[in-house]
C-alpha cells in the first residue's frame, strides 16, 4: 500500500525521536505550548497536575501522526480488521505507557527537569487511571489491545466511557467503604470526542410487520426511546511501531437535551428528564466481577454499546463503498464474555432491517464475523435475562432470537429426533421457572469459534458447561489461553528488572518473551542471581515505602513477601489465606513455629458492593492484621497488610516487589487468572493448586519450581458428588481445630462472637469452595516454601527459572493465536515516509 504521505506540518514519523520532534526540548516546548495555549497556565504556576496535563498532551501530540496513519491504512486498504466488543477495559494510567511505547521516557525526564521536576515518578503519581473495568477481564481487553497494536494488527476496541468507573476503596475500621470514582473531574487528556460519528440507539417500543416495496412481509421496530451514542477515541500505540490502534468508547447522551415546553411551564426537571434518562445508559459500570447483574439498565447498556459499534462497524464500509454483505472479509468481531451477545441478534436486526437482507444471507454474514469468549464456569455469572424484560427493552431482538432459537432446534430434531430434553436444554429460552434468555446459547450458536482462556478452562468448557453443544460443534470450540502485555508488566512496571534482562538477552525480549529462555543459562551463576535478586529487592523497598505512606504499617523488605491481590471472592480463597496466617500466628505463639522465616503477607482487592460474604472476609482478614501487628511477638517474623483499592496502578508496584504468589483457588473455579502470569515474568514464585493458567504455569516453569497443594478439579469432584463433610477434615487437623476455636471465640473481632460466624458457619457447614479439605496440604506447602526461603541461592534459581520460562504468558503469544485460529487475520504495518527535512 502507498506510504501514508505527510504533508501535514506535524511532528511524528517514526524515524527516530530526536529527529522527528521527539527530543526533550522538542518535548519542553510541546508542554510549554499546551501549559499556554491548552491549559492557560504559566510554566511558574504549574501545579503537578498542570504538568501531568502538559506533558500528556505534548505526548498525545507525538502520537497522532501513527494514529491517523493507521486509520488511514485501515480506510485505504480493505483488510479485515479486529473489533474487540467488550463491556470492561481496564487501561489504567497512560502517560508512562505511552511514553515507553514511543520510546521518550527519558526525553521526557529531562523535559520535566527544566520546569524544576526531578523525577517523572511525581508526575506520573497525579494521574487518575480509568477505571473501565472490574477485574481480570477488563484487563484482558487492555492487554490484548496493546499487543494487536504492537504486532501491527488494525483492530478496534469497542466499550463504554463510564463516567464513574470502578468504585474507589476505602477501608473504615476494616470494613471496605465504597466512594464514587469521579476519574474524569481533573480532565482526561488521552481522548478525542468524536461527535459526528454519533449513532442513534432505540429502546422499547414495539414491532410492526409490514409489506416492502416487493410485496415481501417485513417486521420493523418502532423503539419508544431513543439514545445518542458519542463516541470518544483513545488512541492505543504499539511498542516501537507506527501502528496506533484505538479504543471507540461510546458516552451516552439525549437526542433532545433540553425540552423547552416543560421548563416554560416551569416542569424543570421534565425540562432534562430525557437528558438525565440517556445519560444513565453510560453513568456507572456495575461494579460486579463475573456475577450475572440481571437488572433493566445493565441490559440497556450491553445493548447501547453494541448497536452503536455494529452500526459504526456497518457505516465504515458504505464510507468505503463496500457491499455490507462482505462484511466479514472487513470485519471479526469478538465478544468478551457474554456482555455483548446481544450483538448476534442486533448484527441480524441491522442487516435484515436496515439493509434488507434475506434471513440466510444475514445469518451467514453474522456467523461468519462473529467469535465468543467465555470466561468463567461459575452459574451465577453466566447471565440470564428475565423474557419480560427482554420484550419490553428489545421486542424486536426477541422476534430474531425467538428464528434463531427456532431454525436451530430444527437441527436438534433432525440430528436427536424425539430428544426433548436436549431441545429443552440447549435452547436459548429456558423455559424452566421464569422464563429468561440464555446469553451464552445466542453467542454460542451464532459464533463461529467458543473459546476458554485456559487449557484447564476450556476443557471444562466442553466437559462441563456445554457438552451438548461440543459434540454437536467439536470444531468451534478451542483454547487461547490468557496472556498479558511485558510492556506495562515488567518493561514499565519493574525497570530494574528490564535493565538487567536486556543486558543479558538485549532489548527485543520485550517483544519476544522466548528470547528469556537463554536466562536459563544464568540459573547457577551466582553473581547474576544476586543482580536478579537485587532488582526483587528493589521493588519491595519501593512497596514497604508505599505501604507504610498508606497504612502506617512498617515492613520489612528483606522478609518474604507473600502476596494476594485480586477481586476479593469466595472461589479465590482469600479466606484459607486467613486461616493459614492465623495457624502461623498460633505456631508463633506457642513456640512451634518450625521455619524463622520472617513473612510480610500482603492482601489487595475490592469486593463487589452487594456481595456480603467478601466484604466480610476483607473485614476478617484485617481483624487478623489488628491482632498479629499489634502483638510484640510477632514483631520481625509476621506482618499482614490489606492495601486499599488495589488496582492498576497499584498493580505496578506490587508484582516487582512479590516473592511468593498466591494462586489458591478452588480447581476447576479460576477460569485462568493473569495475575498469576505478572507475578511469574517479575520472577515471584507460586503457590497454587491445579486451576486455570496455573497448570500451564506449572508445566512450563517445571514442577519444580512451583508450590503446588490441593485437591484436583476432579478429586473436588468427588468430594462434591460423595457429600463432602467439611468436618471430617477439620477433626484430622488439629491446628484447623484450633485456628476454627480462636475465630469463634471472637479472638479476632476484640471479643465479638457473632461478627465472623456467617463465615465460620458456611466454612464448617457447606464450605462449598472446599477450604477445609485443601488446608492441611496448604499450610504444609507453606513450609515447604519457608524452608526454600531459607536457601537463598535455590529461592533465587527457582525464581529466575519463573521469569525465564514465563515467555509464553505473553499477550502477544495469545494474539498471534487468535489471529490465526480465529480472526484469520494478518499484521499490517503502517509506513509512515516523511521527509524529516520537511518536517522540522
Ligand atoms: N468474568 N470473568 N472472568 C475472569 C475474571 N474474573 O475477570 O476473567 C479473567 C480473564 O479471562 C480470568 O483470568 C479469570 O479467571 C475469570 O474469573
Amino acid at each position: 500500500n502507498e506510504p501514508f504521505d505527510l504533508r501535514l506540518p506535524t511532528p511524528g514519523c517514526y524515524l527516530d525521536p530526536e529527529k522527528a520532534g521527539m527530543d526533550s526540548d522538542a518535548v519542553f516546548q510541546g508542554m510549554t505550548a499546551h501549559l499556554f495555549y491548552t491549559l492557560g497556565k504559566l510554566a511558574t504556576s504549574a501545579s503537578p497536575h498542570d504538568l501531568y496535563m502538559a506533558l500528556s498532551y505534548a505526548v498525545k501530540d507525538r502520537l497522532m501522526t501513527r494514529y491517523l496513519a493507521s486509520q488511514e491504512v485501515i480506510r485505504k486498504k480493505p483488510q479485515k480488521t479486529v473489533a474487540y466488543l467488550s463491556a470492561e477495559f481496564l487501561i489504567g494510567p497512560q502517560l508512562s505507557n505511552n511514553l515507553l511505547n514511543l520510546g521518550i521516557t527519558q526525553e521526557a525526564e529531562d523535559a520535566l527537569k527544566r520546569f524544576g521536576i526531578e523525577s517523572l515518578s511525581t508526575i506520573l503519581e497525579v494521574e487518575e487511571e480509568p477505571g473501565l473495568g472490574n477485574g481480570g477481564l477488563g484487563r484482558l481487553a487492555a492487554c490484548y489491545m496493546e499487543s494487536l497494536a504492537s504486532l501491527q494488527v488494525p483492530a478496534v476496541g469497542y466499550g463504554i466511557r463510564y463516567e464513574f468507573g470502578i468504585f474507589n476503596q476505602l477501608i473504615r475500621d476494616g470494613w471496605q467503604v465504597e466512594v464514587t470514582d469521579k476519574w474524569l473531574k481533573g480532565g482526561w487528556p488521552w481522548e478525542l470526542p468524536q461527535p459526528d460519528e454519533s449513532c442513534f440507539v432505540g429502546f422499547g417500543g414495539r414491532t410492526e410487520s409490514y409489506r416492502d416495496d416487493k410485496g415481501n412481509y417485513r417486521s420493523r421496530w418502532i423503539p419508544s426511546e431513543h439514545a445518542i451514542g458519542v463516541p470518544h477515541d483513545v488512541p492505543v500505540l504499539g511498542y516501537r511501531v507506527n501502528t496506533c490502534d484505538r479504543l471507540r468508547l461510546w458516552r451516552a447522551d439525549a437526542t433532545e437535551s433540553f425540552d423547552f415546553y416543560a421548563f416554560n411551564i416551569g416542569d424543570y426537571y421534565g425540562a432534562v428528564e430525557e437528558k438525565v434518562a440517556s445519560e444513565t445508559l453510560s453513568k456507572v459500570l456495575y461494579p460486579n466481577d463475573g456475577t450475572d447483574e440481571g437488572r433493566r439498565l445493565r441490559l440497556k447498556q450491553q445493548h447501547f454499546f453494541v448497536s452503536c459499534s455494529l452500526q459504526d462497524m456497518l457505516r465504515s464500509l458504505e464510507k468505503r463503498s463496500i457491499p455490507i454483505t462482505e462484511f466479514p472479509k472487513h470485519w471479526t468481531v469478538q465478544l468478551n464474555d457474554t456482555h455483548p451477545a446481544i450483538a448476534v441478534a442486533e448484527l441480524m436486526r441491522l442487516l435484515i432491517d436496515q439493509y434488507q437482507i434475506g434471513w440466510e444471507k444475514a445469518w451467514n454474514i453474522t456467523t461468519s464475523s462473529v467469535a465468543y469468549t467465555n470466561h468463567t464456569l461459575l452459574p451465577e455469572a453466566l447471565e440470564k435475562w428475565d423474557l419480560g424484560l427482554f420484550n419490553d427493552l428489545l421486542p424486536r431482538h426477541l422476534e430474531i432470537i425467538y428464528e434463531i432459537n427456532w431454525r436451530f432446534l430444527q437441527q436438534l430434531r433432525l440430528r436427536y429426533p424425539g430428544d426433548d430434553k436436549i431441545l429443552q436444554k440447549l435452547s436459548i429460552i429456558d423455559e424452566e421457572g421464569f422464563k429468561s434468555v440464555r446469553m451464552a446459547h445466542l453467542a454460542t450458536i451464532g459464533a463461529h469459534h467458543i473459546n476458554g482462556v485456559a487449557a484447564l478452562h476450556s476443557d471444562l468448557i466442553k466437559r462441563q458447561l456445554m457438552p451438548e453443544f461440543a459434540a454437536l460443534w467439536p470444531e468451534k470450540f478451542t483454547n487461547v489461553t490468557n496472556g498479558v502485555t511485558p510492556r506495562r508488566w515488567v518493561a514499565l512496571s519493574n525497570p530494574s528488572l528490564s535493565n538487567l534482562l536486556e543486558e543479558e538477552v538485549g532489548p527485543n525480549w520485550i517483544t519476544n518473551m522466548e528470547l528469556l529462555k537463554k536466562l536459563e543459562e544464568k540459573k547457577d551463576d551466582n553473581n547474576f542471581l544476586e543482580k536478579f535478586e537485587e532488582t526483587k529487592l528493589n521493588g519491595k523497598r519501593k512497596l514497604s515505602s508505599f505501604v507504610h505512606s498508606k497504612t502506617g504499617i512498617l515492613v520489612d523488605p528483606s522478609s518474604l513477601f507473600d502476596v494476594q491481590v485480586k477481586r476479593i471472592h469466595q472461589y479465590k480463597r482469600q479466606h484459607l489465606n486467613a486461616l493459614q496466617i492465623i495457624a502461623q500466628y498460633l505456631r508463633i505463639k506457642n513456640g512451634t513455629n518450625k521455619f524463622e522465616v520472617p513473612r510480610t503477607i500482603i492482601f489487595g482487592g475490592k469486593a463487589a458492593p452487594g456481595y456480603f460474604m467478601a466484604k466480610l472476609m476483607i473485614r476478617f482478614i484485617n481483624g487478623i492484621a489488628d491482632v498479629v501487628n499489634s502483638d510484640p511477638d510477632m514483631d520481625g517474623l509476621l506482618r499482614v497488610v490489606f492495601l486499599p483499592d488495589y488496582n492498576v496502578k497499584l498493580g505496578e508496584i506490587v508484582y516487582p516487589a512479590t516473592d511468593l504468589s498466591e494462586q489458591i483457588s478452588t480447581a476447576g473455579k479460576e477460569a485462568s487468572g493473569t495475575g498469576n502470569m505478572k507475578f511469574a515474568m517479575n520472577g515471584a514464585l507460586t503457590i497454587g493448586t491445579l486451576d486455570g493458567a496455573n497448570v500451564e504455569l506449572r508445566d512450563l516453569v517445571k514442577k519444580e519450581n512451583f508450590f503446588l497443594f490441593g485437591k484436583t478439579e476432579s478429586e473436588i469432584m468427588d468430594l462434591k458428588n460423595n457429600n463432602y463433610s467439611p468436618k471430617t477434615f477439620i477433626n484430622q487437623c488439629p491446628e484447623l481445630k484450633e485456628v476454627l476455636r480462636l475465630i469463634e471465640i471472637g479472638h479476632f473481632s476484640n471479643g465479638d462472637k457473632e461478627l465472623f460466624k456467617p463465615l465460620l458457619n458456611s466454612l464448617t457447614g457447606h464450605d462449598p469452595f472446599f477450604v477445609m479439605a485443601d488446608f492441611e496440604d496448604y499450610l504444609n506447602k507453606q513450609d515447604v516454601v519457608s524452608e526454600c526461603w531459607n536457601n537463598k541461592k535455590a529461592w533465587n534459581k527457582m525464581a529466575l527459572l519463573n521469569t525465564a520460562r514465563s515467555g509464553y504468558f505473553s499477550s502477544d503469544r495469545s494474539i498471534r493465536e487468535y489471529c490465526e485460529s480465529i480472526w484469520k487475520v494478518s499484521p499490517m504495518p503502517v509506513e509512515i515516509t516523511c521527509d524529516v527535512e520537511e518536517l522540522t
